[in-house]
């Protein structure tokens, strides 16, 4: 794997302390409670703390619900507090408002929920896809039981951009090759980061089936696992990206340093907007057209070429 877990230090998101759903984690006489996820981040067993939000009303009443329900569960039932993205006051951890203005999507991304540690992103889209939106995000800082392909275990320190959404699919035929149509989205959305921001291309490439190299060496992979259930396939994505954490290899950030003496840092938010902005497009093409009208781009993007 990749990536190591250490440097786990987290900043906390301040919440806000007249929501009632936080009044428990509030102290008869104190000032604004800091919710302390770097102590969560050290303790395995104390409960994960997920925060939802919408693009527009109607995906924050779907929060609004989601949370007033409790439906969200973890997969081995742990205690989960859930509270809505109006009840963090400051929060310099992922920035929630930079990811929805930039999102520019009809579908994906448009309800998130975000973690600052949680088990796996992927066993919570998982293991509640049928409450969930299609198109629905969850994204952790931390993850400490994260999952990689063939049982690997994929360590998740802060600094790497890590989500799994939703997405339903009729046809089983092309469910295999959705994970392709996500790699691309994913150096699509690098590259055009680079070129809006004005910063020099990386070269990041795809390594089948779906690894991320950038320079020879890896720095993102995708998960792809589904279910099928009322003749839906039900399939969870999972995408984790080393965007700024150099341990051990290497990181987006890192190779932009070595290529540019500006001091610009890839933010997680811009990657992941600029994936759902992508990934919207080449899945509508994909669906209505067939996989062989990326393939060109694809084949392009190859480390194999
Ligand atoms: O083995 C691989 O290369 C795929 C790694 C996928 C990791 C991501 S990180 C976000 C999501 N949550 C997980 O537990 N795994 C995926």
């Amino acid at each position: 794997m990749p990536f190591t877990t250490t440097h786990l230090r987290l900043i906390s998101p301040l919440i806000h302390p007249s929501s009632p759903s936080i009044r428990s984690l509030v102290s008869a006489n104190t000032k604004p409670f800091r919710l302390s996820a770097s102590s969560a981040a050290m303790d395995s067993n104390s409960s994960c703390m997920l925060v939802l939000s919408g693009k527009s009303l109607a995906e924050n009443e779907i929060a609004e619900s989601l949370k007033s329900n409790s439906t969200l569960k973890l997969p081995d039932n742990s205690e989960v507090s859930i509270h809505l993205q109006s009840e963090i006051v400051k929060q310099e951890s992922f920035d929630v408002e930079l990811f929805m203005n930039s999102l520019a999507t009809n579908r994906f991304g448009r309800l998130l929920i975000w973690s600052p540690r949680l088990p796996s992103t992927h066993d919570v889209v998982s293991h509640n896809f049928c409450e969930l939106p299609v198109g629905a995000v969850c994204v952790a800082d931390v993850q400490f039981k994260g999952r990689g392909r063939s049982k690997n275990a994929w360590e998740s320190p802060k600094g790497c951009l890590m989500f799994s959404f939703t997405i339903q699919m009729e046809d089983g035929r092309v469910v295999p090759l959705l994970q392709y149509v996500a790699s691309l989205a994913l150096t699509e959305a690098i590259n055009y980061v680079c070129s809006r921001d004005g910063l020099p291309c990386l070269d990041i490439k795809i390594k089948w089936p779906n690894d991320l190299y950038l320079n020879g060496i890896k720095v993102g992979g995708i998960l792809c696992t589904s279910t099928y259930r009322t003749k839906k396939f039900n399939v969870s994505i999972g995408i984790g990206l080393n965007v700024n954490n150099e341990e051990p290899t290497t990181c987006l950030n890192a190779v932009l340093r070595k290529l540019s003496d500006s001091t610009y840092q890839f933010r997680r938010e811009d990657v992941i907007a600029a994936f759902f902005n992508k990934f919207e497009t080449f899945y509508d093409t994909f669906i209505n057209q067939g996989f062989q009208t990326l393939e060109e781009l694809y084949y392009k993007t190859w480390l194999h070429r």
